[in-house]
């Protein structure tokens, strides 16, 4: 693990969150990207070396949607960087950790991600995240 890449905040409506964030932050939303993988619609803001990622669900079944339905806006997940995902991946299975996707998948922003299953996370909905290189 390199460092916290981003926090991710489940909201409803992407525009109301961009503005309320932006007034929060003193700083625009700098990119906005949709995964449609994660039927999930993303919004960026960078916070000196630090980034918070909004979601706003694109489908019923998308897990943004599930969270919201269940628990409401708020902190979604926790990102972190990290060097080499499939080592990690394969560290952290052997440690007990549960992987949600077996192999590393599209992520927004230029990332391959990998999310770790929040009931062996203490109850936080981890992902790992690699920059992919040009
Ligand atoms: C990849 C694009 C982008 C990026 O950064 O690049 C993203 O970050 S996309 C983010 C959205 N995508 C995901 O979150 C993918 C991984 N998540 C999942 O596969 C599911 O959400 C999963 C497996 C965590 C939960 O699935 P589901 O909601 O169908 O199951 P349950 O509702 O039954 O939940 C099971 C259990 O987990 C607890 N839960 C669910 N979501 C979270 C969460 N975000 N943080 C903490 N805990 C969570 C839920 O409360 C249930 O617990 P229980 O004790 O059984 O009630
Ligand atoms: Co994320």
């Amino acid at each position: 693990m390199v460092r916290i890449e981003h926090i991710g905040i489940a909201v409803k409506d992407l525009d109301k969150a961009n503005a309320l964030f932006q007034k929060l932050f003193g700083t625009p939303s700098y990119k906005e990207e949709v995964v449609d993988s994660e039927h999930v619609t993303t919004s960026f803001f960078g916070i000196g070396p630090n980034k918070v990622e909004l979601l706003q669900a694109g489908a019923p079944e998308s897990a943004i949607a599930k969270y919201i339905d269940r628990k409401g806006e708020g902190i979604h997940h926790i990102a972190f960087e990290v060097d080499d995902i499939l080592a990690e991946m394969e560290r952290l299975e052997s440690e007990g950790f549960e992987l949600i996707n077996k192999a590393p998948k599209k992520g927004a922003d230029n990332k391959l991600v990998c999310f770790l299953h929040p009931k062996s996370t203490n109850g936080v909905l981890v992902e790992l995240c690699q920059e992919v290189k040009a």
